[in-house]
């Protein structure tokens, strides 16, 4: 990891992952494989890919029973905290339908529906995260969502993981089906025998999750496209290089294309930020990942001052940034873009990975510039309320109507002028 002075044009490595034309061509065709061949197409696609053969593709009463019995008290205890924490956040972000009335008898308003049913991506894969069913589960059910549709691959055996189904089964969610990958996918955008059709999909997954996700955009809406992990430390010589580098490397350890960035004025401090890094580094189990991670997308930037560091945290617009400096808050305001902002030493980022209750699904590849956190809004609609009155269409509809003119547009017009002649009408009756 090298040591860099900072300047505009060094950035971060962004791995904006848009598969390879073999990956895209495989996506396509499990696609209009599951359109053509629906629950047959998931069965032999989930051997082929899980090595699972399946009796049934919806999990049991009976196997979300046998899972609790695998999982601890303790185990239990943390999900349900957890849980509770984020439930409280996102029910902060929850907004109401409204509607105004004006002096002539006009309302306006914008109401607000949840989803009708919405398809939660579990990946399943290298790992199991029992963390992405908590941050996308919950805010669907905080914004009302009727029907919550969860897939996620099985292992070998045909089952899934047991925190991955106790942690389902707390949160209510009744519809799980063992398949991943990009047949789970198009399963939950047109549907098969089995599976339903859902209006949006969330949740992580790799490259084939995402490749799909984006091929059924438009049939149905999807979250985002994520990319690897990324972490920015914004730091001053007040700053414990030993917390820096071990949440750097909490980053790291997801992905080899994970990034994690150290920006600091401080040049001792990135010294031994970057000595701390390799030695804590050597006793992760996972090590090679994280060490890959580090070598190809680590960086440490050396600026100025604060005013340099906090401009080269702007530019690279990360996903999480900690910012561990003697007054943090003091520099909350001129931070404008990450997706979730750290303060302080304690704050480091597993905290809201999985507890403190903001959501851990995050833009990346610098789209925290225009985008947010998942939040209950995405799990909402709105539509507009519009009334005129008899007073407002006669008030107004001459300029309406005038306007539509000048667009060209006759019908519109006299679809107004409508309502004025019944005015007229009106007055001959009078
Ligand atoms: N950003 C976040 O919040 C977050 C959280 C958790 C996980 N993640 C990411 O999600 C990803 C999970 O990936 P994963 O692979 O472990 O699980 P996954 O469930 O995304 O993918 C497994 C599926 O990929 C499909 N697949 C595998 N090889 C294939 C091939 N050659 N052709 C077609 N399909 C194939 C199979 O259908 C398999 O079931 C990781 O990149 C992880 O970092 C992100
Ligand atoms: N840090 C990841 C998002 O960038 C989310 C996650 C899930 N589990 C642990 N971490
Ligand atoms: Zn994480």
């Amino acid at each position: 990891m090298n040591i860099t002075e900072y300047s505009k044009d060094v950035s971060i490595k962004r791995t904006v992952d848009q598969g390879t034309s073999e990956q895209r061509k495989a996506v396509e065709g499990i696609i209009s494989r599951v359109r053509r061949e629906k629950d047959t197409a998931l069965a032999e696609l989930t051997e082929q890919f899980d090595g699972a053969r399946l009796d049934t593709l919806k999990v049991s009463q009976s196997e979300m029973d046998a899972a609790y019995k695998n999982v601890d008290d303790e185990t239990l205890a943390i999900l349900r905290e957890a849980k509770e924490n984020i439930t409280r956040f996102h029910g902060r972000q929850q907004r109401q339908s409204w509607m105004t009335t004006e002096e002539d008898g006009t309302i306006l308003g914008q109401k607000i529906t949840p989803l009708d049913a919405v398809g939660v991506y579990v990946p399943g894969g290298r790992a199991s995260y029992p963390s992405t069913i908590l941050m996308n589960v919950l805010p669907a059910q905080v914004a009302g969502v009727e029907r919550i549709v969860m897939v996620s691959p099985p292992q070998a055996d045909g089952t899934l993981n047991d925190v991955v189904l106790v942690t389902a089964c707390e949160l209510g969610v009744k519809e799980i089906y063992k398949v991943g990958g990009a047949q789970a996918v198009a399963a939950l955008a047109y549907g098969t025998e089995t599976i339903a059709p859902v209006d949006k999909i969330v949740g992580p997954g790799n490259i084939y999750v995402a490749l799909a996700k984006q091929l059924v955009y438009g049939t149905v809406d999807i979250d985002m496209f994520a990319g690897p992990s990324e972490i920015v430390v914004l730091a001053d010589s007040t700053a414990r290089p030993d917390y820096i580098a071990a949440d750097m490397l909490s980053q790291a350890e997801h992905d080899p294309m994970a990034s994690a960035v150290l920006v600091t004025p401080d040049l001792t401090l990135a010294e031994q930020v970057a000595k701390e890094v390799y030695e804590q580094l050597e006793t992760l189990p996972k090590k090679d990942i994280a060490e890959a991670s580090i070598r190809d997308y680590g960086a440490i930037y050396v600026t100025r001052d604060m005013n340099e560091a906090l401009d080269a945290v702007n530019e690279l617009a990360p996903e999480h940034l900690e910012v561990q400096t003697e007054s943090p808050f003091e520099l909350l305001g001129a931070i404008r873009h990450a997706g979730a902002i750290f303060v302080g030493e304690n704050s480091s980022e597993p905290v809201g990975d999985y507890f403190a209750g903001p959501n851990h699904v995050l833009p990346t590849n610098g789209t925290a510039r225009f985008s947010s956190p998942l939040n209950v809004d995405d799990f909402t609609k709105k539509s507009s309320i519009l009334f005129y009155s008899k007073t407002s269409a006669q008030r107004h509809g001459a300029k309406i109507a005038a306007f539509a003119r000048l667009e060209g547009l006759e019908a519109h017009a006299r679809a107004v002028e409508k309502r004025l002649e019944e005015k007229e009408h009106d007055n001959e009756n009078e």
